[in-house]
């Protein structure tokens, strides 16, 4: 098939509508056999794979029915080269950081296109699109996929990622962003929003620029459904799992001056009636660890970085002393005023993480005056902004649209009292640091002396806690709930070792062995997210798909079905590694391991949520992952799963002799990184004191 038999398809009706949703049947092999004819792997010739890449220009997944370069071309399922499906040069663009991981550990990234990639070149000239989601340019099918929404905005170039589609009627709304002209510079942070400009009052400039559409290229017009507005939509909820009771007994450590007492009730905590009317509906009972101590310390006027566990309840932990102060104040939103001033701004690095925040806070402070409102990227700004105006007393943004709304004058900073920075490690890091830094020091934000900072991760790795201390008060608190770092001890972790040709077969029957059971499968990049997801279907197993390249309304819609079951299988990149509380996600399988071990933790977490039980499978390929074997021995061996014994020998010969998956290495910031503090206490979360501080990362603190 060529080109325009490509461009063709795509436009007839019953396919232009781009379709998130890989269902069953729409790429069956046997109705479109001449399409996704698919070649065994083995018989790619990984040195032709890499010549065409060069060369094919057919591109565009998802809708089109014949596929890029080393994906699926010339009416075949190809292999990639021969480092692996396109690793490094399609990592999503959500993640500079561990796109900067990918290049530096694992040492790709030497083809001359993709250096483009991350050059200048990236910002404008190199071919046109021909498909959703990253159609591929002619002369450098890699970079382009390695556009991103900064790219979009501020070379204006490349805004016309999905003209192809838009024009052929495929129903999406052209979402690129165009941006304030190429001078503006501009990249994106890790796993969500550009950051653009330098200089004086670059923060002002997104709003100016980019989606304001007074200047080039069409606005951002999706404009997320509003979530239903029922009482029973509003408090639904998943039960907790047969170990909820078991967190009772995990080690708590909480360091820095003069803590607070923790609290072992909901009654303890002394809320409103209408929050305990709402923590009731919810379904909460019992405090998880981490609400035990944030509580009181949050409620104490203190600052904290907490540490906990995936899916043990760090949200409510946070949103519920702040609600609590809030109604204490008598603060009640002001509608309809042109400048809104938060009392609370909430920031986490994903819109799908920010929505779901939102949603909790919204239940939360259900029957009481306080407004929650959400804004992300992706989405229209005037509709964020109308949202804003009608009052907002708890702002819920991802970075780049917080700073668009400031630079609107639609925010004011000066009544901020708690600045929460969920997944706070991935918050401060390479990517999204510098607009945290920005944000603290725009006009009007109080000083980290007048205002609450508050910093939650399940993951804190100690170079970020010291980075930490430029926003939290000297005397901030540390609460470590088991151990830092650590997986959560619901998830039963398998590795296997699988070569990079075998994986897709092994998927396919680790999938047809668990049925319709909901599982998350993480790849590296976001070609492969599409390639694998379109695989799937393929094999007629209901797969839909989310990663940085797809539009917002693509997102929302692929989260959606695989919510409600109608896509059991989720095949996603980054984006969904961190903090998506999804019910009943049974197995998380790794066909890629992350580059780091802090993002396997975050990954395997989306499953064994709140006292669930949860599966987690991990390819471990000789080839790209020996790197990760002895954080990965460690992180096993400390969440007691068993430890196969080709991993250890390849942790020892990685690592030498002096390796020991048990000893206490560096692997993890075990503690607070404050050598001197004062006034230490550690207790189980049954509220037993010990007066013997503990070893915060002993194997007996967890049970
Ligand atoms: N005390 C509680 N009782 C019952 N359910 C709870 C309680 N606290 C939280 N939950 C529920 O547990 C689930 C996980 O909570 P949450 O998403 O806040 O976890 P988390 O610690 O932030 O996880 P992650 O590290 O993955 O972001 C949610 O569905 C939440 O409603």
């Amino acid at each position: 098939m060529g080109d325009e038999d490509w461009e063709a398809e795509i436009i007839k009706p019953h396919i232009s509508s781009y379709v998130p949703v890989f269902e069953k049947d729409r790429y069956s092999s046997g109705a479109n056999g001449d399409t996704f004819n698919r070649t065994p792997a083995s018989s790619s010739d990984p040195g032709e794979s890499n010549k065409r890449e060069n060369t094919s220009t057919v591109g565009g997944f998802g809708v089109g029915k014949s596929f890029g370069n080393r994906g699926f071309s010339n009416n075949k399922f190809e292999e990639g080269d021969s480092s692996g499906f396109w690793r490094e040069s399609s990592i999503d663009c959500e993640d500079n950081q561990t796109r900067n991981r990918g290049f530096s550990k694992r040492g790709g990234y030497q083809d001359g296109n993709d250096s483009e990639a991350l050059g200048s070149s990236r910002r404008g000239g190199r071919g046109s699109f021909r498909g959703c989601r990253g159609g591929f340019g002619r002369g450098s099918p890699n970079s382009d996929y390695e556009q991103d929404e900064g790219t979009q905005r501020s070379g204006g170039i490349f805004g016309s990622r999905r003209s192809a589609l838009s024009g052929a009627g495929n129903g999406d709304t052209f979402q690129s962003r165009s941006g304030g002209g190429s001078g503006r510079g501009g990249y994106k942070g890790l796993n969500e929003e550009v950051i653009t400009g330098s200089g004086k009052n670059s923060w002002k400039s997104e709003a100016e620029g980019g989606e304001s559409g007074d200047t080039q290229g069409p606005k951002v017009t999706y404009i997320p459904p509003p979530p239903p507005e029922d009482e029973d939509s509003i408090f639904a909820h998943y039960q907790t799992g047969i170990n909820f009771d078991k967190y009772d007994t995990i080690l708590v450590e909480v360091s820095g001056h003069d803590p607070p007492p923790a609290i072992l009730t909901f009654e303890e905590a002394n809320l409103c009636q209408t929050l305990n009317n709402n923590i009731a509906k919810a379904g909460y009972t019992k405090l998880t660890p981490v609400q035990k101590y944030s509580i009181p310390i949050i409620q104490g006027g203190r600052d904290l970085m907490a540490c906990a566990q995936t899916g043990s309840g760090k949200t409510a932990a946070f949103l519920l002393p702040i609600l609590a102060h809030m109604m204490r104040d008598g603060i009640t939103a002001s509608r309809f005023k042109e400048l809104q001033e938060p009392e609370c701004i909430i920031v986490a690095p994903t819109r799908e993480l920010i929505n779901q925040i939102y949603l909790e806070a919204r239940k939360f402070s259900f029957g009481t005056c306080v407004r929650a409102v959400v804004t992300y990227g992706g989405t229209q700004l005037g509709h964020s902004i109308r949202q804003i105006v009608q009052g907002c007393n708890i702002l819920c943004a991802t970075p780049g649209r917080l700073m668009d709304v400031i630079g609107k004058e639609k925010i004011g900073l000066r009544q901020v009292k708690y600045l929460v920075l969920d997944e706070a490690d991935r918050m401060l890091d390479m990517g999204f640091g510098p607009e945290m830094k920005k944000l603290i020091s725009c006009p009007g934000m109080p000083s980290k002396e007048q205002r609450q900072t508050l910093m939650f991760s399940a993951t804190f790795p100690e170079e970020i806690q010291r980075l930490a201390g430029e926003f939290l008060k000297s005397n901030y608190l540390f609460v470590a709930v088991g151990q830092v770092g650590g997986a959560c001890r619901d998830v039963q972790q398998t590795i296997l070792q699988v070569g990079q040709y075998s994986k897709r077969e092994k998927l396919v029957e680790i999938l047809r062995n668990i049925g319709d059971e909901r599982t998350m499968v993480f790849v590296e990049t976001k070609k492969k997210a599409d390639f694998i997801a379109t695989f799937l279907c393929q094999e007629k197993i209901s797969t839909t798909s989310i990663h940085g390249d797809r539009e917002q309304r693509e997102r929302e819609q692929a989260l959606g079905d695989f919510r409600c079951g109608k896509c059991p299988v989720l095949v996603a990149t980054s984006v969904a590694a961190r903090g998506l509380d999804i019910e009943n996600v049974q197995h998380v399988i790794n066909f890629d391991l992350p580059s780091t071990i802090d993002e396997y933790v975050h990954r395997i977490g989306r499953t064994g949520r709140c006292g669930n039980t949860g599966r987690a499978i991990s390819f471990f390929d000789l080839e790209s992952d020996s790197q990760l074997a002895q954080p990965l021995v460690k992180v096993l061996s400390d969440a007691q799963q068993d430890v196969p014994a080709w991993l250890e020998e390849i942790a020892f010969s990685t690592y030498g002799p002096g390796f020991s998956g048990n000893a206490r290495g560096n692997v993890f910031a075990s503690v607070d990184t404050r050598k001197n503090y004062h006034g230490k206490s550690s207790l189980n979360t049954a509220g037993f004191s010990s007066t013997q501080a503990p070893n915060p990362v002993d194997d007996e603190s967890w049970d």
